[in-house]
């Protein structure tokens, strides 16, 4: 894993802790609530210099106290400034109330803001000290503030976003740039969160890396920091089996596609052969549009068990258009000793029986990666989607420690998780990539990489990230093709 700050995910528990082990080794914790409300007063006079006025809108923790540092700054650099506060400033403390003596602007209560042409809004109502749904009274101005359409320059995270989770306590602020402090927190790339971060800054305030990183657990952003050690870089001596054999396990006549998707992507994502097997109905179909990816006639088990005794086969991708029920199953079972991907029909066709799955999942010592959408995932895991309690991270991170697997908790936020508790979050991922068939193209990338040799977690990482390139350099009006065509060499 990487220890590099901005790579670093760390709850706001572990950041109070951190915050806690930074006043313990003698740092001065006003030093950083004053480098807090300095970088968002340079970043408000960054990124808005055209403002007329500066509304300030301050909590009652140490939130509002960075919010009192940077209004201060700003009126001392010449700016208009007004400051507003949701409940008594007098109660104040620590910190916080230092701040707020130090600023000499006068400030009124929240209720009285009135959003003006022009304003910009600083949010400092409340950050990762957000324990529970917004106040009537926050919330009445988040929405008028939401309702204007200014723009709003969040301090650590909009108000209303947990940190922990992403999720809306009741209302929260939609913001156009949010800065937060060392290390970017869960809620600020999980959604609805990331959505209402706006562009994020990660300011460094001065605690000591060492701090961040001793508290921060295995909780990453995806970025090639994290995969990039396993990524197969070709020796010019290779030959095509060194580069790995995938197969992709096709569906009957009437559904081909998918699997020709994750046959073609496997193959432009550098597993050396791909071949397609095909049940008998789907021989001629497939036959006809496939050129390099290869195809084998696999009717039944007893053919797959025959196949199998090839071991340079080393990579499966079941699922894609395959068809739900007992062949499924067979096949699956008959894979978990090797590298598999198991996608869409491959993981409903567990719904009931998954626990035979994850067992021979767990006593087979392959690598096995599940890649559940939010619907698959609740159909194979429903008590762990059912559970308010747990962010989109933990989910994941339930899912593989109960299945065995590593999981590709997929969407706009896909996690990624072992069963040893590790997870990153995907960010590089573009909305347009949500279209028909971009799963299945996943799953061939994820397969390649398992073909190359790259352990199971490592794989699915990485084809993550790549699967967000790919749609980038695809373009918005990309589709499942084109997606395949615009696969980027991985190093
Ligand atoms: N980490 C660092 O190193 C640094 C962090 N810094 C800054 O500190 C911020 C964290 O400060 P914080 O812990 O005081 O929390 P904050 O977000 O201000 O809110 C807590 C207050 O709100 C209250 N409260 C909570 N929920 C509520 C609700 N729904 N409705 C009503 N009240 C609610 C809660 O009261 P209680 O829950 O105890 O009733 C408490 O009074 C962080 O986001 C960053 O900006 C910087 O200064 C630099 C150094
Ligand atoms: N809003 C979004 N932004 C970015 N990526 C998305 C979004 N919605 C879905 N995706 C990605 O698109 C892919 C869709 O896969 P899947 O749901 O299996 O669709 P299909 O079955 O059509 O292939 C996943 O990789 C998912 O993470
Ligand atoms: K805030």
């Amino acid at each position: 894993m990487s220890d590099a700050l901005q790579d670093i995910l760390v709850t706001p528990a572990e950041m109070a802790a951190i915050d806690q082990d930074a006043a313990r080794s003698g740092i001065d914790s006003f030093s950083l609530m004053r480098s807090a409300g300095m970088a968002v007063s340079a970043a408000a006079l960054r990124l808005f210099p055209a403002a007329r006025r500066f509304a300030v809108l301050c909590g009652p923790g140490n939130n509002g106290g960075d919010g009192y540092v940077a209004a201060a700054a700003l009126a001392r650099c010449g700016a208009n400034v007004v400051v507003f506060a949701l409940g008594d400033p007098a109660m104040l403390k620590g910190d916080a109330a230092h701040a707020r003596n130090a600023c000499t602007l006068e400030t009124g209560a929240i209720a009285a803001y009135e959003p003006q042409s022009g304003d910009v809004v600083v949010d400092a109502l409340f950050g990762a000290g957000l324990s529970r749904d917004l106040p009537d009274e926050a919330r009445t101005i988040v929405e008028r503030v939401n309702e204007s359409g200014l723009p709003v320059l969040a301090v650590d995270l909009p108000s209303g976003i947990d940190g922990h989770s992403g999720e809306v306590r009741g209302a929260s602020f939609i913001a156009a740039h949010t800065v937060t402090f060392m290390a970017a927190k869960p809620g600020h790339l999980l959604m609805p969160g990331r959505a209402r971060t706006g562009t994020l800054e990660v300011f460094d305030i001065g605690i000591p890396a060492r701090l961040v990183t001793a508290r921060s657990g295995d909780l990453r952003v995806n970025t090639p920091a994290i995969w990039k050690r396993h990524a197969a870089c070709l020796d010019p001596g290779t030959h095509k089996y060194k580069r790995g054999h995938l197969a992709v396990l096709s569906g009957g006549q009437m559904s081909t596609g998918a699997t020709r998707l994750s046959a073609a992507a496997g193959l432009r994502a550098g597993a050396g052969l791909v071949t397609l097997a095909s049940p008998a109905d789907a021989l001629g179909v497939n036959a006809s549009h496939l050129t390099a990816v290869m195809l084998k006639e696999i009717r039944n088990a007893a053919d797959l068990a025959d196949w199998l005794k090839d071991k340079r086969l080393n990579a499966f991708v079941l699922g894609p258009g395959f068809g739900v029920g007992k062949k499924a199953r067979d096949f699956t079972l008959m894979l978990c000793d090797r590298a598999l991907v198991l996608d869409a029909d491959g993981m409903t066709s567990f719904q009931q029986g998954r626990k035979e799955l994850f067992e021979v999942i767990a006593a087979s010592g392959g690598e096995v990666v599940l890649t559940p959408h939010e619907g698959e995932f609740a159909r194979l895991f429903s008590e762990i989607a059912a559970d308010g309690a747990l962010s989109k991270i933990e989910k994941a991170q339930a899912a593989a420690k109960l299945s065995h697997a590593v999981i590709v908790y997929k969407g706009p936020d896909t996690v990624i998780a072992a069963p040893s508790g590790r997870a990153v979050v995907n960010a590089n991922a573009p909305p347009w990539l949500a279209t028909a068939g971009s799963g299945d193209v996943l799953a061939g990338i994820i397969g390649a990489h398992l073909a190359q040799g790259m352990p199971a977690f490592e794989a699915a990482a990485a084809a993550v990230w790549r699967h967000g390139e790919t749609a980038i350099r695809a373009g918005r009006t990309a589709t499942a093709e084109t997606l395949v065509e615009n696969i980027p060499p991985l190093a």
